[in-house]
């Protein structure tokens, strides 16, 4: 099932059991489903199937970054699992990218190819620790115009972002945005964080959501808190 809601919950568990427990409270017609390294790791491609039996799309969060046909590969094969997305790390640069793009167009699979830029848990000090002296906004946008001159479809990014990507990349070019922090939820290891409203005033176009969610004492209420807040209510 396709939803018009801009939600994804980010399923971080470390079973198939707790994180299938949760996509049970949930509806497919109000939010998409992230499955990210720690839950595919100890489920494998089940959960996929899982998830895709009780209706959901699901984004597979793997950030693939390897050497192009390393890249290809894996992201044919996660869209050959029916993934409604998929991504890769944008440093790995636009000969990985395109070799990705490429493998999609080739076997006729019409997953979304998103690029990470800079990681939501990073902030300037983090990435002048890695080389990168540029400051953080400007290295967002050299990795977002990389990306979608590579042929993604979109990109992982802060909505601290989004707006200055809208005049860059265009409204279609998908932001895809974690680090989304209603005001009753801790920031924990994010840095660069935004409610749900203001990240979609900005130009957010999805919003990746785990913890204020998953972590909530009551989950359903925690969801329906950032539902009505988008709605204006
Ligand atoms: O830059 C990024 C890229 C991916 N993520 C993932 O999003 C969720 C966020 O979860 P919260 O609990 O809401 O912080 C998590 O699965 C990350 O792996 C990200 O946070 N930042």
């Amino acid at each position: 099932m396709s939803t018009a809601s801009p939600l994804i919950i980010a399923l971080d568990y470390a079973s198939l059991d707790a994180a299938l427990c949760m996509a049970d409270r949930l509806d497919p017609a109000r939010c998409r489903l992230k499955v990210g390294k720690e839950l595919f790791t100890r489920s494998g491609p089940e959960v996929l199937d899982a998830l895709h039996g009780r209706g959901f799309e699901v984004f597979l969060d793997l950030k693939f970054h390897d050497i192009p046909t390393t890249v290809a590969g894996a992201i044919q094969a996660a869209a050959e699992q029916g993934v409604w997305m998929v991504n890769v790390h944008a440093s790995g640069g636009r000969r990985m990218m395109e070799a990705a793009r490429e493998r999609l167009e080739r076997q006729g699979l019409e997953t979304r190819l998103i690029a990470v830029t800079v990681l939501t848990s990073m902030q300037g000090e983090d990435l002048v620790e890695v080389g990168i002296e540029a400051p953080l906004a400007e290295q967002v946008e050299r990795l977002a115009m990389l990306a979608r001159d590579s042929g993604m479809d979109g990109v992982v990014c802060s909505a601290h972002e989004a707006s200055r990507l809208d005049e860059l990349c265009g409204k279609e070019f998908l932001k895809v945005t974690p680090g989304i922090r209603p005001s009753f939820a801790m920031a924990g290891d994010q840095r660069r964080v935004m409610t749900a409203a203001q990240a979609v005033t900005a130009g957010s176009t999805h919003l990746v959501v785990g913890r204020p969610v998953t972590q909530a004492e009551e989950p359903m209420a925690a969801l329906a808190a950032i539902e009505s807040e988008l709605s204006g209510g």
